[in-house]
């Protein structure tokens, strides 16, 4: 699903992220209480500049001296300055709990959001991972939640501290002089209705941006990646040329985007002037002619300013909206993208057997053509079966059925004698060991990385699977043994070294089923005949299902299945089927360049 389609699926992102979490609400409450406190301190000074005023140029007729019954102008004064201080303690404190909470709320959503979509994205059908780029899951992982995170932090606090100081100063106004109050605000609806124009503009265009970034996260994850091959090729310029091309399109749909935005800010600016010109100009005026005290004045004008400059602070606050609402719609796309390969709730009855049956099964991939045909095949509990057949025949699809990677077209695979979509996840992947054809080793210990699907195995169970996959004498070789670090920031591995550590990571689960796809494609002749060796000692305890080019590697398997083009064309054991001088007794002969065995 491309980036923009994504983020029309949600239409209001950020109702659904207040929908979602719902229980943030009370701090959220908490927080705007805080910052309301803080606005309010905060402007009480400016009022107190105006009572000074007034206890100056009235004296023992000032407001301060009617409201708290002091004659003596010292006195108003000194009172003043009290009440400046506490409303001083007030703002700070208040000013330090709202920006923790602020903070507080903004990290916990980021933080929750990100676990949850990771763990959805995690759920999601290996076909969705497959059609799309890494890095562009990444870079909603990752950009998009940070993105939130700062309208979060920033903008709705900066939104908040606006609408607030439109209030409170408007009360002034309207207590101190209707008709200022019409002139310090004559520039807001032009700011307001200027904020729609320019957010219906900008939302595209964010929603372009974030696409762009999605695109080079991808291009870049792919690149690295691909580091080996782009050095074998001397193809460092035209990756670097490539990568230019697609950071250029992120840097100009971003300059469009900005160049938007900006447009903003003096339209802002402009109300603004007219708005602070006609309170200085019409309130001096007022003030002159005695309909308006000099310490309200004051007070006006200073409040004007309060009022207006920091509107130009709408124009970041709409950006940081903008974006954080293009992020919000992707990162909750992906939450709404459905599970298409859900688990069953069924339970295998203890032990498993391993037995797996393919019954009249049709595949493929998307909307692309069948890739298995009408398949059947049964494994019977404790047997070796081989899968042989030549490349693109459908031998690993096979396998991503049995391990539910995908769903049949039509047909139903079992294990045990049970629909594996009826099976819950543990009964399934559960009791398969599974070595795949592109081994993945993750960053971590040998010794991790051999417990991986049981990570509560005692160091003697780990080095037993270890034999058993013939790695163990390699691994004591090395300097560290067992705590030798691999993986991205460890040692590199041979292919064959890491095919055979990959074993040993599936045979010390014990599993029921044991599939195997050209899990020893790497490894020498005689490394692989002391694996089938221990295969045949853990063949005897579980079923095993392997994928092999090799035909020496299958050669003692109870039955061995020839696939071509999706379709079984033999079946037999390896005596069978040379003796038949069909396809698998031509590739044996190729292979072994004798003939017969
Ligand atoms: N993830 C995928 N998405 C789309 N098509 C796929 C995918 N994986 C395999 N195919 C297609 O399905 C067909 C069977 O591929 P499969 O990998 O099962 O063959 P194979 O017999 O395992 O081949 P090989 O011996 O080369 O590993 C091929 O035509 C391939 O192009």
């Amino acid at each position: 699903m491309s980036a923009v389609s994504e983020a029309a699926v949600v239409r209001r992102p950020l109702a659904a992220l207040w929908e979602r979490y719902r229980r943030y609400r009370g701090r959220f409450v908490l927080a705007i209480v805080m910052s309301t406190v803080n606005k309010v301190a905060d402007v009480v000074p400016e009022l107190l500049i105006g009572a000074a005023v007034d206890v100056v140029v009235r004296g023992s007729g000032s407001f301060v001296a009617d409201l708290l019954g002091v004659e003596s102008r010292y006195a108003q004064l000194a009172w003043l300055a009290a009440i400046n201080l506490a409303v001083w303690v007030i703002e700070s404190a208040s000013e330090y709990v709202a920006a923790v909470l602020w903070r507080g709320l903004a990290q916990g959503i980021e933080h929750d959001l990100r676990v949850e979509a990771y763990d959805h994205a995690q759920h999601l059908h290996l076909g969705w991972h497959e059609s799309r780029t890494a890095g562009a899951t990444l870079a909603t992982l990752n950009d998009d939640v940070n993105q939130l995170e700062r309208m979060l932090d920033i903008g709705i606090p900066a939104i908040l501290q606006t609408a607030l100081n439109v209030l409170l100063v408007g009360i002034v106004f309207a207590v101190a002089s209707w008709q200022l109050l019409l002139y310090a605000f004559l520039p807001i609806p032009v700011i307001i209705a200027g904020s729609l124009v320019f957010q219906r503009r900008l939302e595209p265009l964010y929603d372009d941006v974030r696409e762009k970034v999605s695109d080079l996260s991808g291009a870049l994850s792919a690149n690295l990646a691909g580091i080996a091959t782009i050095k074998s090729f001397t193809a460092e310029e035209r990756e670097r040329d490539r990568i230019e091309e697609v950071s250029s399109a992120y840097r100009d749909t971003n300059l469009r985007a900005i160049r938007s935005s900006a447009a903003f800010v003096p339209l802002v600016r402009m109300a603004i002037l007219a708005g602070f010109t006609c309170t200085l100009l019409l309130g001096g005026w007022a003030t002159l002619d005695g309909d308006l005290e000099l310490g309200l004045y004051s007070v006006l004008v200073f409040m004007t300013q309060r009022l207006l400059w920091p509107m130009t602070d709408v124009a970041e606050v709409l950006d940081l909206y903008q974006r954080g609402r293009a992020s919000t719609a992707r990162i909750l796309a992906l939450l709404a993208e459905p599970v298409t390969v859900p688990a069953g709730t069924r339970a295998l009855a203890r032990p498993v057997r391993g037995r797996v049956e393919l019954r009249s099964v049709r595949a493929g991939y998307a909307d692309g053509p069948d890739v298995l045909h009408d398949l059947d095949l049964v494994v019977p509990a404790g047997e070796t079966h081989a899968i042989v057949g030549p490349t693109g025949a459908g031998k690993s699809s096979l396998l991503r059925l049995v391990l539910r990677f995908d769903d049949p077209r039509s047909g139903a695979v079992l294990l045990d004698g049970t629909d594996v979509r009826d099976l819950d996840w543990d009964s399934l992947r559960g009791s398969v060991g599974y070595v795949a054809q592109d081994v993945y080793l993750f960053s971590g210990t040998i010794a991790d990385n051999i417990a991986y699907g049981r990570p509560d195995a005692s160091r003697e169970q780990v080095v037993a699977a270890a034999e058993g996959a013939a790695v163990s004498s390699y691994v004591e070789s090395l300097e560290d043994g067992y705590d030798t670090w691999v993986g991205e920031r460890g040692v590199t591995l041979s292919g064959g070294q890491r095919q055979r550590i990959a074993l040993a990571r599936a045979l010390l689960r014990e599993p029921a089923l044991l599939v195997l796809d050209e899990a020893t494609s790497a490894v020498d002749n005689e490394t692989e005949a002391a694996i089938q060796r221990s295969l045949r000692v853990a063949g005897e305890r579980c079923t095993t299902l392997v994928v092999a080019h090799r035909l020496s590697t299958v050669r003692h398997a109870h039955r061995i299945w020839v696939l071509d083009d999706g379709r079984v064309s033999e079946a037999g054991t390896h005596d069978e089927l040379v003796a038949l001088g069909g396809a698998y007794a031509a590739l044996w002969s190729v292979q072994t360049g004798e003939g017969v065995a």
